[in-house]
């Protein structure tokens, strides 16, 4: 388990990290899910041990990271712009790091075969392709046998097939009781991977819950009815923390009573119903409506000049 208790990170004046507090269960994938900037990468390096948190704490298992004495044995990590050797070879780079822990040959191998790599294992990291070397990164992070993998933007960049295996992998690593949790600023992708989500924007968690929670949190779930004696069907609906809005002749938007609800009241009165289907907002609807106050520039804001996107460029290079 991962628990962070008021972790703040400041640069300077700047809080990219502000009070966050959030707990990751074993046995579940949960996505870490925010715009760019809203602080994803920083809280995941104070979670290793590689930025010093301003305030609060998180712990992996109950303890500081900086304070386990095999870390590798306990959690693995893929995050951004990790150091790789580009003149050794993947296995060489993966024994080199195993060597720092007295992990076996064979247990390199055995990474090298879970992640596909073993056509490739003795080529130079320098000539690998992106997806070639997130599966290299998630291979190291996956050579102490850890119970808590942490990794962030394990999918971008990765084409449709790459993308696919990091879904069936993290789901693997979950389905065996392991902490999985992985940052990625597209919902989409995280709506088929995730079991839970935790949103954040501007460096403040907005939500936090199962996803399809999140989703109802923020949409509620509506019913569109098409009845021919539609205002006649309103006006038996209609009550405390209901809600009926239409928009065209004939048809309702039911929020605060399930479709089942609907067709009983209307079957009881004797009206016809030509459709009742209950709507669900997609993640993507839900994420936008989160964070719309939350991204450093929206279309409708001005747009960054060069200075600007230069700056953000350069503190991503900080943060490498
Ligand atoms: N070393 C640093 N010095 C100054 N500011 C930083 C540094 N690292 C990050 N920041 C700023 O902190 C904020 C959070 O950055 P962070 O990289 O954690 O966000 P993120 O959610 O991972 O975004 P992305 O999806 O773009 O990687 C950003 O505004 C960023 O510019």
């Amino acid at each position: 388990m991962i628990e962070a208790t008021n972790l703040t990170k400041r640069y300077g004046t700047k809080v990219a990290v502000d009070s966050v507090s959030f707990q990751i269960h074993p046995g579940r994938v949960t996505g870490f899910l925010g715009p760019n900037g809203a602080g994803k990468s920083t809280t995941m390096r104070m979670i290793m041990g590689l930025d010093r948190p301003t305030g609060g704490h998180v712990t992996v298992n109950g303890r500081d990271y900086t304070s386990l004495r095999a870390p590798l044995r306990e959690v693995g990590a893929l995050l951004e712009a990790k150091a790789v050797h580009t003149g050794r070879s993947a296995r060489n780079h993966l024994r080199a790091l195993a060597a720092t822990e007295g992990i076996s040959d064979k247990r390199v191998t055995e990474v090298i075969e879970m992640t596909g790599l073993t056509s490739v294992a003795d080529k130079r990291v320098g000539g690998f392709s992106l997806g070639m070397g997130q599966r290299l990164g998630i291979a190291a992070a996956m050579l102490g046998d850890p119970k808590t993998l942490i990794l962030d933007e394990p999918v971008n960049g990765l084409d449709p097939e790459g993308v696919k295996w990091v879904r069936t992998m993290v789901r693997y690593l979950a389905d065996q009781g392991r902490t999985v949790f992985l940052s990625s600023h597209l919902m989409s992708e995280m709506a088929v991977t995730a079991d839970e989500l935790v949103v954040i924007g501007r460096g403040r968690i907005i939500t936090a819950g199962p996803v399809q929670s999140v989703i109802d949190a923020v949409s509620g779930t509506s019913v569109l009815v098409r009845s021919p004696r539609a205002a006649d069907l309103a006006a038996l609906l209609a009550g405390p923390g209901i809600s009926i809005t239409s928009s065209e002749p004939g048809s309702l938007q039911v929020r605060g009573l399930e479709a089942a609800q609907i067709g009983d009241i209307a079957a009881d009165s004797g009206l016809a119903l030509h459709e009742l289907t209950p709507q669900r907002a997609s993640l993507e609807d839900a994420y936008m409506t989160l964070t719309a106050q939350d991204v450093e520039y929206t279309s409708g804001a001005a747009a960054p000049d060069a200075a600007g996107i230069a700056d953000a460029a350069a503190s991503k290079e900080y943060a490498a």
